[in-house]
């Protein structure tokens, strides 16, 4: 996993292996350059297209200096457009001016004529991680100019005007893509940023972990690589009952189809039994629907010990008892999956935070959440405030979208890597409380069962996504579970 660094961070590591390793700071950003360049001339094949390249006035535009001279020879015209007088800028900046081949134009801002250019390949090095406060003046000029062209926008390490570690206040550059170097950066993972930083690219420049030091706040970056060694083990010798019993609860009519989803996710997933808990004129449908499921009559409900895990509240409605919720938590006495109309009897009913068991799993969306917790104004706060969450109710939050997070009880947070905006359709969070609901009656730990549960459900989104683009349904995700283990070699 990665550490998810802060701005200030990122500068005192770089500081620390550049002193331990005995390597010249622009040795390091030659690497990062380096990775950059080969990035783009993989993705960028059509080398006759012309590439603008903004320069800042520190090491994000020392950055785009070597970046321009590493492609000169490849692209037919590479273009840099700068701010500040080179004697003004970077130390490492200063050197990769001096080392720019005369085939690389240079332009002063004010003298850039955009219209003049047609479909090009706009690099934006204007400020990196160094950013530490609202940007105006000729850099916000730089921004705009960025932002009214037509072209490819990639943005080196971060696009310029958001800071690394916080929320944006001003304007900041539209990326298609981020290109962003060995760790990623907090702010590239917030919501409200999605339409500057694009698709993220992480590229390693070989600083290794150990120079973190007590640096780590942790936060953690679940990549696909992390997931197998995660995952409980099974043999030929195990049966039914080793891969749990699992009740799900909710489905009111008009919505059982949210069960449904659930009932078939969790299969797929490798539940043994699955049982379903839905008003009794949904029980049909439910049987029809998935004939590998069964319907819990109330009396069973009487027993939950007998089963290995539950998940509750999709479809659920809001009518429900509030009373009937706490004696359902109360007799649980081991974690539960919380969702959907689960959450917001929560949010209608604080009290009942009392007695949900600790170790579950909450999966609130970011509505959902603000429901619960009031009083949010960006991811940043978001994050803290499902952290304090997780940690007083000693209970796992899922914070749903791009790169889902889960807070821990322990304090630590981590952030998803697998899925895709297709995602965003209507059942797919019903699938997400199947898949966990699955991991946690197959004996995984509640931090396992999250970990994986978010990541298979991810990976299933891409690998149906790929296929069905954005006419990707709820069912396609259920589909392609399968295929993440077939992958992941698990058995
Ligand atoms: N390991 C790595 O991640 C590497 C990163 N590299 C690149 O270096 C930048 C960070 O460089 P730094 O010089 O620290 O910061 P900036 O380029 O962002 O420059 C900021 C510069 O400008 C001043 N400043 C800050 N905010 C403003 C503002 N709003 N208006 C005007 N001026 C501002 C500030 O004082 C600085 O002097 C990182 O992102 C990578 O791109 C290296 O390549 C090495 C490896
Ligand atoms: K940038």
């Amino acid at each position: 996993m990665l550490n998810i660094l802060s701005g200030t961070q990122v500068k005192v590591l770089d500081r620390a292996y550049i002193s331990s390793e005995n390597i010249e700071s622009w040795q390091l950003m030659e690497r990062a350059a380096n990775q950059f360049a080969d990035w783009l001339v993989q993705n960028f094949p059509d080398f006759g297209r012309e590439v603008i390249i903004f320069c800042g006035p520190g090491n994000n535009g020392g950055d785009g200096l070597a970046i321009a001279r590493l492609i000169s020879e490849t692209y037919k015209c590479v273009m840099v457009v700068f701010f500040e007088e080179s004697g003004k800028c970077s130390a490492d900046y200063q050197t990769n001016w001096r080392r720019l081949p005369n085939s690389v134009s240079r332009i002063f801002w004010r003298d850039f004529q955009s219209e003049t250019v047609q479909n090009p390949i706009v690099i934006d090095g204007i400020f990196g991680v160094g950013i530490n406060r609202p940007v105006e003046g000729v850099f916000l000029e730089g921004i705009r100019i960025i932002n009214r062209m037509i072209g490819d926008k990639i943005a080196i390490d971060v696009p310029s005007g958001i800071p690394a570690d916080d929320c944006l206040k001003g304007e900041a550059v539209k990326a298609d893509y981020t290109v962003t170097f060995q760790f990623p950066k907090l702010s590239l993972l917030f919501p409200e940023h999605a339409a500057f930083v694009g698709k993220m690219l992480l590229k390693d420049i070989g600083i290794p972990e150990q120079f973190l030091g007590g640096m780590s706040e942790g936060r953690l970056y679940v990549q696909y690589k992390d997931i197998p060694s995660m995952h409980r083990r099974f043999n030929q010798f195990s049966h039914k009952g080793d891969f749990g019993r699992v009740l799900l609860i909710g489905g009111k009519t008009g919505k059982v189809g949210s069960m449904v989803l659930a009932a078939k996710a969790t299969l797929r997933t490798g539940s043994g039994l699955v049982f379903v808990s839905v008003p009794s004129s949904e029980k049909q449908i439910l049987q029809i629907s998935v004939p590998e499921a069964m319907v819990a009559d109330n009396s069973e409900l009487r027993d939950l010990s007998k089963y290995d895990a539950i998940g509750i509240g999709p479809g659920w409605g809001l009518e429900i008892d509030p009373d009937y919720f706490a004696e359902i938590l109360r007799s649980v006495k081991r974690p539960v999956v919380i969702d959907a109309d689960g959450l917001n009897l929560l949010a209608k009913y604080p009290r009942l935070f009392d007695f949900v068991p600790s170790g579950s799993i909450l999966t609130p969306h970011l509505k959902e959440f603000e429901r619960i917790v009031s009083g949010v104004a960006c991811h940043r706060d978001r994050l803290e405030k499902a952290m304090e969450f997780a940690r007083k109710h000693q209970i796992y939050i899922v914070l749903k979208g791009a790169y889902t997070s889960i807070s821990c009880p322990d304090g630590s947070q981590y952030f998803n890597s697998s899925g895709n905006k297709f995602m965003a359709t209507a059942g797919s969070g019903d699938v997400l409380t199947g898949v966990l609901s699955s991991f946690l009656g197959q004996g995984y730990h509640p931090k396992q069962a999250a970990l994986c549960g978010v990541f298979h459900h991810g990976m299933a989104g891409d690998l149906a996504g790929a296929k069905k683009n954005r006419g990707l349904i709820a069912s396609d995700i259920i589909e392609s579970i399968p295929e993440t283990f077939v992958q992941m070699k698990l058995q």
